[in-house]
Parts: structure tokens; C-alpha cells; sequence
């Protein structure tokens, strides 16, 4: 399930709201200008799938975030496990750069067609943390601070909207709080 949990950004230790409710999480998000919404899962895509695999499976969805938002480009990640120390090697050097706080000029919005992943929101004093699950979207406003988990074993598949052909781009602000804040592990632990 998807969860959110709130804490002040200087505390990791007092959990401010703590919920899995779909609609008081998009109540939540709301107040921030992050747009929550879920989407049913379509069935059946490969481990390791192609991003027109992965855009034509969602194709309305796709088309109409790309229409109200005005979206030019997109395409779809997806980190799938092998047993291999190349894999692991690779694998944390992806999660050790998304740990660092960043924004971006450009919104981020991201869908979950499999697997999970956190998204922290360093915003108002406070850290929103976001444990996204398949059939989520998230949309993160551009230049809001933030960092993502994908865990030790990262795991999913993702679509990613741009408005321009750079892709994505991340301005990091030196700071790691990633480093005081449950983690991914702990989070989908629960
Ligand atoms: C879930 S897609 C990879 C994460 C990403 O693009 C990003 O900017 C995280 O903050
Ligand atoms: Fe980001
Ligand atoms: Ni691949």
C-alpha cells in the first residue's frame, strides 16, 4: 500500500501524520501543489520491458497527462534485479545519486507501472515521504527540494513526463538528509 509519513526536517524521531490512505494522501500532497493519483495496473508486461512496452500498455493515461500538462517527452525506466555483483554495483550507484537532495526546473511526474519507491519532499520545514507502489502517480512541482530511495534492491518500473528534450536534469543542493530519515527498506518493511 501506498504511504505516506510526515516528520518536522530536523526530527526524523516524530512522526507528524503517518497514513495509507489514498485520498487524505492526495488531500495531503494537495496543500503542496503534488498532484497524487492511482491508475489500474495493466497485467502482464515483461521484467524488463522496452518503454513503448510500458507507454503502450497505459496509453490513455499517458495521453492524457501528456494533453493537461502539456508534456513533449516520454519514456519509461525500470530497474529489474539480476544476481550479479555488476548489477549490485550498478544498482547502488543509481540509488546513491537520486539519495542526494536535488530539484528540478522542469515538474517531476512519475508513474509506478511496478515495483516501489520513496520520494522525500524537503518542503515548509518538513519531510514528506511518499512510498509509492504500482499505479501510482506522483507529480512533483518543479524546484521543490526532494531525494528518492529505490532500496538496496531497487526494483520498478517507471514513466517519466518531461516538458523538454534535455530529460532529466538534477540541480542538487549538497545536502543529505537521506541520511537521518528511514530509509526505503524500512518503509516498505512495514
Ligand atoms: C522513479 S524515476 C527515478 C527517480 C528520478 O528520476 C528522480 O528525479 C528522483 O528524484
Ligand atoms: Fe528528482
Ligand atoms: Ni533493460
Amino acid at each position: 500500500m501506498t504511504l505516506l509519513t510526515v516528520w518536522p526536517d530536523d526530527d526524523p524521531t516524530t512522526v507528524l501524520t503517518r497514513t495509507e490512505d489514498g485520498d487524505t494522501i492526495a488531500d495531503e500532497l494537495k496543500q503542496l501543489g503534488v498532484r497524487f493519483e492511482r491508475w489500474p495496473v495493466v497485467p502482464g508486461l515483461p521484467a524488463a520491458p522496452t518503454s513503448d512496452e510500458v507507454l503502450a500498455a497505459y496509453e490513455p493515461y499517458v495521453s492524457r497527462v501528456v494533453e493537461n500538462e502539456g508534456y513533449i517527452l516520454v519514456d519509461a525506466l525500470h530497474m529489474t534485479p539480476e544476481d550479479t555483483d555488476e548489477w549490485r554495483a550498478k544498482a547502488a550507484e543509481a540509488r546513491q545519486k537520486f539519495l542526494n537532495e536535488h530539484t528540478h526546473d522542469d515538474d517531476e511526474d512519475r508513474f509506478f507501472a511496478r515495483g516501489a519507491g520513496v520520494f522525500y519532499l524537503h518542503v515548509h520545514g518538513k519531510v514528506y515521504a511518499v512510498l509509492c507502489e504500482a499505479g501510482d502517480l506522483l507529480s512533483v512541482p518543479a524546484n521543490t527540494t526532494h531525494w528518492f530511495d529505490m532500496g538496496t534492491r531497487p526494483d520498478y518500473v517507471s514513466i517519466r513526463f518531461f516538458h523538454d528534450e534535455d530529460g532529466w536534469v538534477g540541480n542538487f543542493t549538497g545536502a543529505r538528509l537521506a541520511d537521518s530519515f528511514p530509509d526505503f527498506d524500512t518503509l516498505a518493511r512495514r
